[in-house]
């Protein structure tokens, strides 16, 4: 895949799928179960596209809005979660995709509290409790947000705390996973200090132009732009988008991988990351949701980019 385009085209090809978008009347239903992110307007749409040797990000419809990246933040996580301790991670977190939904219960008792993979919610609280240990929550939240501004260059990022306090009321689900992993031995710290980061973590707020930019690293082989030393190895971002592509969108992953053929991580705020290897990062963002918990919208966005450019890691469309 080795598909290079003009910007002017790139600008042309989002114009014109915000566009479609906005005629679109089924728009999917917002996350009311955490009813901070039901207050978001179903109308909204942005898409970021961030080809890897451009600092030129080629945005449309609502781009510059912050919105509130929930799991995509996994990724930013599981970077951090290697760099800390490497391949040992493996020891408390699987690498194949679930089958069932982000917040499943019934896998993690019949596989003993290891969850599947690092970016159904029992894997992130894990990551959380790695990012936690020798340090406590509050320094973990400030790397995990230091590292999204660091990579997309741009310190006004911040956490939203209505949506944090949202979550932490509401996440009986989340609480119930993570005492299970405690009692099975696969949680080692305090699991409300735990639930504290990945609740936080969540609550990132970040435009799509922000996200693209912060992604971008997973697009050029760890490299960032600007000299700057790479964040992870090639070998790691080749292995964080194979997660990507095999895990991203929990039990709709196969499907998305069907439909649309490159590595992409979903959030329950609507956005979708999207890399290209070797080529771009895409954030697409429409609040609205399928059954399975990804945007309706922005997965409708991804087809049609790849669709009309050609961009699928399994070849040319
Ligand atoms: N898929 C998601 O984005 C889920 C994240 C959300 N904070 C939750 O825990 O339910």
């Amino acid at each position: 895949m080795t598909r290079k385009i003009t910007p002017k085209r790139l600008q042309e090809i989002a114009d014109e799928i915000t566009e479609r978008i906005a005629g679109e009347s089924e728009r999917g239903v917002v996350a009311d179960y955490i009813p901070e992110l039901a207050k978001v307007d179903l109308n909204r749409f942005g898409i970021a596209i961030l080809p890897v040797e451009t600092e030129e990000c080629i945005v449309a419809g609502d781009a510059d809005v912050p919105f509130s990246i929930q799991s995509i933040s996994k990724v930013f996580a599981l970077t951090l979660a290697l760099e800390k301790v490497g391949a040992t991670l493996w020891s408390r977190v699987g690498r194949e995709p679930s089958g069932d939904p982000f917040n499943s219960i019934v896998q993690l008792e019949y596989e003993k509290g290891i969850p599947r993979n690092p970016f159904i919610n029992p894997g992130a609280i894990v990551l959380a409790d790695v990012l936690m240990d020798n340090q406590g929550p509050d320094k973990a939240i400030e790397q995990i947000l230091g590292l999204c501004q660091r990579l997309a260059n741009d310190q006004s990022m911040r956490i939203d705390g209505d949506v944090a306090a949202s979550e932490m009321k509401t996440g009986g689900r989340n609480r119930a996973l993570a005492h299970f992993m405690a009692a099975e031995g696969n949680l080692r710290g305090d699991v409300e200090d735990v639930l504290k980061i990945y609740f936080h973590q969540c609550s990132i707020a970040m435009s799509c132009r922000q996200l693209a930019m912060a992604g971008r690293f997973l697009a050029s082989a760890g490299h960032l732009s600007g000299g700057e030393d790479p964040t992870v190895t090639p070998e790691r971002a080749r292995r964080i988008n194979a997660l990507m592509m095999t895990c991203g969108q929990y039990d709709a992953s196969g499907e998305f991988a069907f439909r649309i053929g490159i590595p992409a991580k979903s959030g329950v705020g609507g956005g979708i990351l999207g890399i290209v290897p070797g080529i771009a990062s895409v954030v697409a963002w429409c609040p609205g949701l399928d059954a399975k918990g990804n945007s309706l919208l922005a997965t409708r966005a991804f087809e049609e980019l790849v669709r009309t450019i050609g961009w699928s890691v399994f070849g040319p469309i």
